[in-house]
């Protein structure tokens, strides 16, 4: 179990987290942290790990694994280098990295120095390096930044798989919603260093857009909507219709269908659920 009772994180004057709240984690818990660039993602996990100080109180496990939004490694040695010296094991003889370093799909790349290495193969060696420690709570600061899609979702993939039978606790700190969707099943969402929301995705997703939702790659639709469906907050360029019933949706669809609009049908959508917050938080501010 992880606890952050009213953290608080300051960089000289200026306040960068202020939890103001309790935050209970569960163990086993997978929690996606988001928000705009700034907010104190980062700076909470560092808290978490000492890293800065803060005020308030975190009980937490007391391994804790962490993937840094940079990792610099030394440019002369190889990977095998890399990961026995961290690691402080030898690779022949220990089955734990082989297994690892098999899952991964590494071997073939041990040899190489870490410079000769893309993105994507960069970001597989430090993993390895995490899963290594096998943690009671693993923190992931933006570990697919700059990957292109089909990296981000092999490395993911990977990633779930790899906890699939671990009771390991995870926060996982991203700007790719997409990513988290098939992860997380908590969500923490911060800004300005103040948390807006924290739950379960699914029981977020009811309270900010509804049992259902219906996406609409258009700006605007020209009928009355029926009753119990509304129009929320969704990515520009695109109409949102949050409903309250999985039945208020199969009329919302029929009514696209009837107008030959396409459409997409969701019951669970983190990039909706992030936007109402904010619309919310912003409608709060606004009043
Ligand atoms: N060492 C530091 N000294 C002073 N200010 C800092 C320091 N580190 C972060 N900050 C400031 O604290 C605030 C929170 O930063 P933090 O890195 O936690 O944001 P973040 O949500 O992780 O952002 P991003 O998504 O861009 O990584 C920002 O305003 C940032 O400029």
């Amino acid at each position: 179990m992880l606890m952050l009772d009213q953290v608080t994180v300051r960089y000289g004057d200026q306040v960068a987290l202020d939890l103001q709240s309790k935050i209970q984690i569960a163990d086993g818990d997978i929690v996606g942290i988001i928000g705009r660039n700034g907010a104190g993602k980062s700076t909470l996990i560092k808290a978490l790990t000492d890293q800065v100080a803060y005020t308030g109180q975190i009980d937490k496990p007391a391994d804790i694994a962490v993937h840094l939004q940079e990792n610099h490694y030394p440019d002369t040695v190889t990977c095998q280098t890399i990961l026995e010296g961290l690691l402080q094991t030898t690779y022949r003889r220990d089955q734990k990295l082989q297994a690892l370093v098999a899952f991964f799909e590494f071997a073939p790349l041990l040899k190489r120095k870490f410079q000769q290495l893309s993105g994507g193969q960069q970001q597989r060696l430090t993993i390895m390096m995490v899963l290594y420690q096998d943690a009671a709570l693993t923190c992931f600061d933006e570990l697919s930044t700059g990957l292109d899609f089909e990296t981000r979702q092999q490395l993911m993939g990977k990633i779930k798989a790899w906890y699939a039978e671990k009771p390991a606790t995870i926060l996982m700190i991203t700007h790719y919603f997409d990513e988290l969707e098939a992860l997380a099943n908590q969500l923490l969402i911060i800004e300005q260093g103040k948390m807006l929301a924290y739950g379960p995705t699914t029981a977020l997703f009811q309270e900010y857009v509804g049992a259902a939702a219906i996406i609409v790659a258009a700006p605007k639709l020209d009928f009355v909507m029926p009753v119990g469906a509304r129009q929320i907050a969704g990515e520009s360029g695109t109409t949102a219709i949050g409903c309250d019933s999985p039945t208020t949706q199969q009329a919302v669809i029929a009514l696209l269908n009837q107008a030959g609009v396409a459409f997409t049908a969701t019951r669970l959508n983190l990039t909706l659920i992030y936007l109402n917050v904010l619309a919310l938080q912003q409608t709060v501010k606004a009043g």
